[in-house]
């Protein structure tokens, strides 16, 4: 017994002879098994089956809106348009058939004519050996002494005939596979492409919203949803159906209008029994993908927090909080199974019924002498035939369903508007050092409706100046940065920069002429040089490293054994705090944009460091217009401006001595208590 994984789909395929030969051979050419495979053997399951196990969101939480990015919020995104079944049809049409990629369009033709050869030989299969049996049958039947040199003939010609519409039959398949994995893969990446690029266009507000992983496994999904219902559809269902009017129509023709009859009818008894089954077992795979995802999510929470486990004596707590998970999932993986037994012995039975059926129909005729023992032999195998994609049939729909179901969901995070995009034909925003100005004129802005964290909100920065802006956690202060950078669009009221208001300009522009130093300085999974180019990628190797010394990284960089080419880890991790800061800090220097802005760039810091750094910063932001945001009330005492804010709003503003002479001022009252605790120290 051995178990396949795939990334994102799930098959359970009956190793029954020939089926799970063709099928598992079918599925080999199309991406679905390139992706991921892994062979193991810790799921009880038949020793004859094959499971493709799965990484699917179940479909309830396909729906839920976290999962998704589909819900309305209060982030003021807009409705999202229903994606209707048509809809899909339509963008699976257009990249099934490109309209600019003749290749694509080449290979689909390719594809169906393949296909629609293959099958016409795979019928000819039992054709071809009634033939050999009757010619067989009949010299049988003379009794000759020696045997007839042109019987013997005739039956080695027409049986080699049926071994090579056989071997063709195959060939024509695995070419036809071979032909369509190309578009298959081509749409892969288009859509994935698409989506990718549609997300980073989506408002900061949305992505705060959702869970990341969540939405990369949206496309992941949705992009191989798209490619697996194009091929079950060329490899399976069309397939099936040219198959079923084949043979229907050799019985008709060669036997009578009854035998094709039991065919058709057993096909549809067949379907329909699979489909009310699969429905029904469905809840099942539902069940058992929610508490797989559930078992995974817990573990890569747990191990994210790795840290925080340990620093509490947590380990036993969260591997119990686990097993409850895969408890959940070990309960409904074996109902799928069981199911999955009562589906495949329906399925036989009503099989061998009609089988038996039709050839007790068919031995009758010979014992009439209306039919040969060809006759019963081809019937058998054209029935038999026709099992053998009918066997996938409930995975097939299954599979199609949750698919469709993942098609729509990333569909409909296509629909997704962002709210903040460039106006129409906006200009280019033109900063210089003698018009950087940054000016909030009566600014309100809320995250949630009714919770105002800016009111009214109005300062100046005049070009070439170096402000600061002071004020309790939660003052708004680094939304103040957010709305400046348009990652949000005030509720009332003016941002401008350079005397344009900021909802009038190319956005690209904007943001090109603003370098930010975040609070948080998450890292790229890259080398350290690499998160410093990020600042401009088209730099000089020799401006990074000076953006670097002038952060104070240098020196610690060349210490290391590899140099810049040191890996920062996932998100920075393998950097202290201090260090990814002055990574931030070197990445703004090296954008070398008019107007800069440090939010707490220097609070993971020393004091020399700090110290030092201030400095530098002090020769970067020469001539530039700067705001800087600290907590720490000595790194900012040389601004020309300090601007405090309180409740949403500039309630003290002045240079770091006028500030201290206002008697009972906020500033005051803030940097006595800093000396204190600095005195303390
Ligand atoms: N996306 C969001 N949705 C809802 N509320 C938010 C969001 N981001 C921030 N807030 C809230 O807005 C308020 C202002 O946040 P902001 O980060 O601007 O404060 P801050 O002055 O920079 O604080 P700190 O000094 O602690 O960094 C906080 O109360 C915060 O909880």
């Amino acid at each position: 017994m051995f178990v396949l994984r795939l990334s994102s789909r799930c098959w359970t395929i009956p190793w029954s002879s020939r089926i799970g030969m063709r099928y598992s051979s079918t599925l080999k050419s199309t991406h679905f098994l390139l992706s991921n495979i892994r062979a193991s053997g810790k799921y009880g399951m038949s020793s004859r089956d094959i499971r493709f196990k799965p990484v699917l969101l179940p479909v309830r939480t396909c729906f839920h809106p976290g999962a998704t990015g589909l819900a309305r919020d209060e982030t003021g995104l807009k409705k999202d348009k229903e994606v209707t079944g048509k809809d899909m049809l339509k963008t699976m049409g257009e990249y099934i058939w490109p309209r600019d990629n003749p290749e694509v369009k080449t290979r689909v033709v390719a594809a169906l004519s393949l296909l629609v050869t293959a099958k016409v030989l795979n019928t000819s299969v039992p054709f071809i050996f009634k033939h050999a049996i009757d010619t067989l049958n009949t010299a049988n039947t003379l009794n000759l002494d020696t045997p007839d040199a042109a019987v013997v003939t005739l039956v080695s010609a027409t049986l080699i005939g049926y071994g090579m519409a056989r071997a063709g039959a195959l060939g024509f398949s695995e070419l036809r596979n071979a032909v369509f994995a190309r578009v298959a893969q081509h749409s892969i990446r288009k859509i994935a492409q698409n989506v990718f690029r549609h997300l980073h266009n989506l408002d900061l507000a949305f992505h705060l919203n959702r869970q990341t992983g969540a939405l990369s496994k949206t496309i992941d999904r949705g992009s191989r949803g798209i490619s697996f219902v194009l091929s079950a559809m060329l490899f399976n269902i069309v397939p099936t159906f040219l198959e079923l009017s084949m043979v229907c129509g050799i019985l008709a023709y060669s036997c009578g209008p009854q035998y094709a009859a039991v065919a058709f009818g057993t096909v549809a008894t067949y379907t329909v029994f699979t489909l009310a089954i699969t429905q029904w077992r469905t809840k099942f795979r539902v069940h058992m993908n929610k508490a797989d995802n559930e078992a995974g999510n817990k573990a890569v929470d747990s191990l994210i927090n790795y840290e925080t486990v340990k620093y509490f004596n947590n380990e036993d707590y969260e591997a119990k909080q686990y097993d409850k998970s895969l408890q959940k999932y070990e309960t409904a993986s074996l109902k799928t199974s069981t199911s999955l037994a009562a589906l495949n012995f329906g399925q036989n039975a009503i099989f061998s019924a009609a089988l038996s059926a039709i050839m007790v129909m068919t031995a009758r005729e010979i014992m009439n002498g209306t039919m040969t023992v060809g006759d019963l032999v081809m019937v058998n195998g054209l029935l038999f035939q026709l099992s053998v994609p009918l066997g996938f049939l409930g995975s097939v729909y299954r599979e199609i369903r949750q698919a469709l179901i993942d098609m729509q969901v990333m569909f409909q995070l296509m629909t997704v508007d962002p709210k903040i995009k460039n106006p129409d034909s906006a200009p280019p925003l033109y900063v210089t050092a003698e018009n950087a100005a940054i000016s909030f004129e009566n600014v309100t802005f809320e995250y949630i409706h009714g919770q105002k964290i800016l009111n009214q909100l109005s300062f100046t920065v005049p070009p070439g100046k170096n402000y600061a802006i002071v004020g309790g956690s939660g003052s708004g202060k680094s939304t103040i940065i957010r709305l400046l950078y348009r990652m949000f669009e005030p509720t009332s009221g003016d941002i401008k920069v350079a005397g344009k208001s900021v909802s009038s300009v190319e956005l690209e522009s904007l943001r090109k002429n603003i370098a930010i130093v975040p609070q948080d300085s998450v890292l790229f999974h890259n080398s350290i040089k690499h998160n410093i180019a990020y600042g401009n990628l088209a730099a000089p190797e020799q401006d990074v490293f000076k953006a670097a010394r002038m952060a104070e990284l240098h020196q610690s960089i060349l210490s290391w054994p590899n140099g810049y080419d040191t890996q920062v880890g996932e998100r920075g991790l393998k950097l202290s705090g201090g260090e990814k800061q002055r990574v931030a800090i070197a990445r703004a220097i090296l954008k070398d944009s008019p107007i800069l802005v440090f939010d707490e760039a220097t609070s993971s810091l020393d004091s020399i460091t700090e110290n030092s750094i201030m400095k530098a910063l002090g020769q970067a932001t020469k001539g530039r217009t700067s705001i800087c945001i600290a907590h720490r009330l000595s790194t900012v005492v040389n601004c020309d401006e300090i601007l405090v804010l309180e409740k949403g709003r500039v309630t003290e503003r002045g240079t770091h001595q006028q500030l201290l002479e206002i008697p009972g001022s906020k500033y005051a009252e803030l940097w006595d208590s800093q000396q204190y605790v600095e005195d303390k120290q």
